[in-house]
Parts: structure tokens; C-alpha cells; sequence
């Protein structure tokens, strides 16, 4: 309330079981959308509707089973273990007097095997690495087995290797996946559609091929973007550099 509005006309549709990345520069809206989407802060004007159903009218507990949300800087509460932290997930499974089953534990393991984090499961949060910590909050989230999942720039903290298991777990789940990516060879080559934000609004929305073109890159960016194809697999790539060329380094400017 009181704030200037940071997105507006913002409208699209994702098909259920879809990947979504969402694209656009720094300040430009993407957490505040995405936010808006997992319903933790309602938007101004417009609605979100999950299987037309509107989230904003919902209550906590139906709404976490309706989206999972993990936001870029989240961490798993310190005083946690690993296990704890990822069964918070489930809180809106259960009912008020019921306890943790084999079905439960199960859902909690699985998560955890899915972020490579099963060995830790009784290691408190305190002792985790900044790239672990993130897995974590992933495995609640994936534990929570909502049909929508939203999460603000998940390969953040993540290394090379985790950042493409990270795509291969997204590409194997069954759920609609809204993602904000800063990566836009990520973008184009693990998500089947995609919504740039350029200052607040909604820029182009569609399949990668169609949306991520040189000029809107260019455009949007400022960066020149080129699709190369892979020597190996043959798969397009989106490579980046700077718009302008870098001056080659010569012996008068050295
Ligand atoms: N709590 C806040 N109060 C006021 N303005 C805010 C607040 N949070 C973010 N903003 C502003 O809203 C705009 C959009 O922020 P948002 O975090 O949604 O951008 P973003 O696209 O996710 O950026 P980034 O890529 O840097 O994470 C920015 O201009 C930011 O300065």
C-alpha cells in the first residue's frame, strides 16, 4: 500500500505441467511477480488464478498446497536439521493431531535424494553450506507436492554441476514450474516458455526460440546474443557478449 507499482499489465497463461522461466534485467520485476504469483504478496490490481481458482482468496494452508514458493535468499530456519527443515514442507498436508507416518517420511527422503542431501539429513542448517542450504529449501519446497512451483533464481548459489542437475530435476517433474532465471542459454534450452520483464512490464511471452531473439535480447539487455550450435550434441546455444566489441589489446594500447 502507499508504494509505486513495480509491475503492471501482466498477463499471461501457463498450460499445467509447463516450465516457465522469467527473464528481464536486474530491478525490473521478476521476485516481485513471482511473489505476486505464490500469492505472499497479493498484487495491487489483477489476479492469479491456479486452476481458476483465485489464490488470493485462499487461505495459508490452501494455498501452500496449491504453490510452492522458494524466494532467493531463503534459508531453512537454524535451529533445524536438514530433515526437519525439508518436513516443514508437508505442514500443510497434515491435519492437526497427526504425526509423521512411513508415507510422510518417505515424500521427505525423496526430496532429499532429489537435491543430493539424503546423507545430511540429521545435520542442523547451521552446518551447511550456502549452495546446501539452497538444495534444502529446494527439497522443501519439492516436498510440499504442490502442483505449481515457484522458484526466484534457484540456480543462485548453486555450482556448475548443480545448476544443470537443477534443470534436470525440473525437466523430470510433473508440476508447472515458474522460474526466474538470469541465465538465458538456461532459459532457452530447459524451459518451454518464456516471459520477458523489461521495466515492469511484460515484454514478449512464448517459446524460447520465439521470444529470446537477438534483437529483443539486444533490445532488453544490451548485450548481443547469438544461437551457436553445439559441436558435440548439435543443440542450439545461446551465446552472449557485450554489444559493443571489446578492442583487441595491441602492442600501442598494452
Ligand atoms: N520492498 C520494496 N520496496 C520498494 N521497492 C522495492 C522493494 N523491493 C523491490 N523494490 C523495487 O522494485 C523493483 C523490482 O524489484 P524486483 O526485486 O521485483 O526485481 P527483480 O527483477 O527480481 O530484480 P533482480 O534481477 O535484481 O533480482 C526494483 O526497482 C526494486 O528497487
Amino acid at each position: 500500500a502507499g508504494g509505486a507499482m513495480v509491475v503492471t499489465d501482466v498477463t499471461f497463461d501457463v498450460p499445467a505441467g509447463a516450465r516457465l522461466a522469467v527473464v528481464g534485467p536486474n530491478g525490473t520485476g521478476k521476485s516481485t511477480l513471482l511473489r505476486a504469483i505464490a500469492g505472499i504478496r497479493p498484487p495491487a490490481a489483477g489476479t492469479v488464478r491456479v486452476d481458476g481458482v483465485d489464490i488470493g482468496a485462499l487461505r495459508a494452508r490452501q494455498r501452500a498446497l496449491a504453490v510452492a514458493f522458494v524466494g532467493q535468499e531463503e534459508h531453512p530456519s537454524a535451529e533445524l536439521t536438514v530433515a526437519e527443515a525439508v518436513a516443514l514442507g508437508r505442514t500443510p498436508h497434515r491435519g492437526p493431531w497427526s504425526v509423521s507416518d512411513g508415507a510422510e517420511e518417505s515424500v521427505i527422503a525423496e526430496a532429499l535424494a532429489a537435491v543430493g542431501m539424503a546423507d545430511y539429513r540429521n545435520r542442523p542448517c547451521t552446518q551447511l553450506s550456502g549452495g546446501e542450504r539452497h538444495r534444502v529449501t529446494i527439497a522443501r519446497a519439492l516436498a510440499q507436492e504442490a502442483p505449481v512451483l515457484v522458484l526466484d533464481e534457484p540456480t543462485n548459489h548453486l555450482d556448475v554441476a548443480w545448476r544443470l542437475r537443477l534443470m534436470r530435476l525440473i525437466d523430470d517433474l510433473d508440476c508447472t514450474t515458474i522460474a526466474a532465471i538470469h541465465d538465458l542459454d538456461l532459459a532457452v534450452r530447459c524451459f518451454d516458455l518464456v516471459a520477458v520483464l523489461d521495466a515492469g512490464t511484460l515484454r514478449a511471452f512464448g517459446p524460447p526460440a520465439d521470444t529470446l531473439t537477438p534483437d529483443l535480447i539486444h533490445d532488453v539487455f544490451a548485450v548481443r546474443g547469438d544461437i551457436v550450435t553445439h559441436p558435440t550434441t548439435s543443440q542450439p546455444h545461446l551465446l552472449l557478449t557485450e554489444a559493443t566489441p571489446i578492442p583487441a589489446l595491441t602492442k600501442e594500447t598494452l
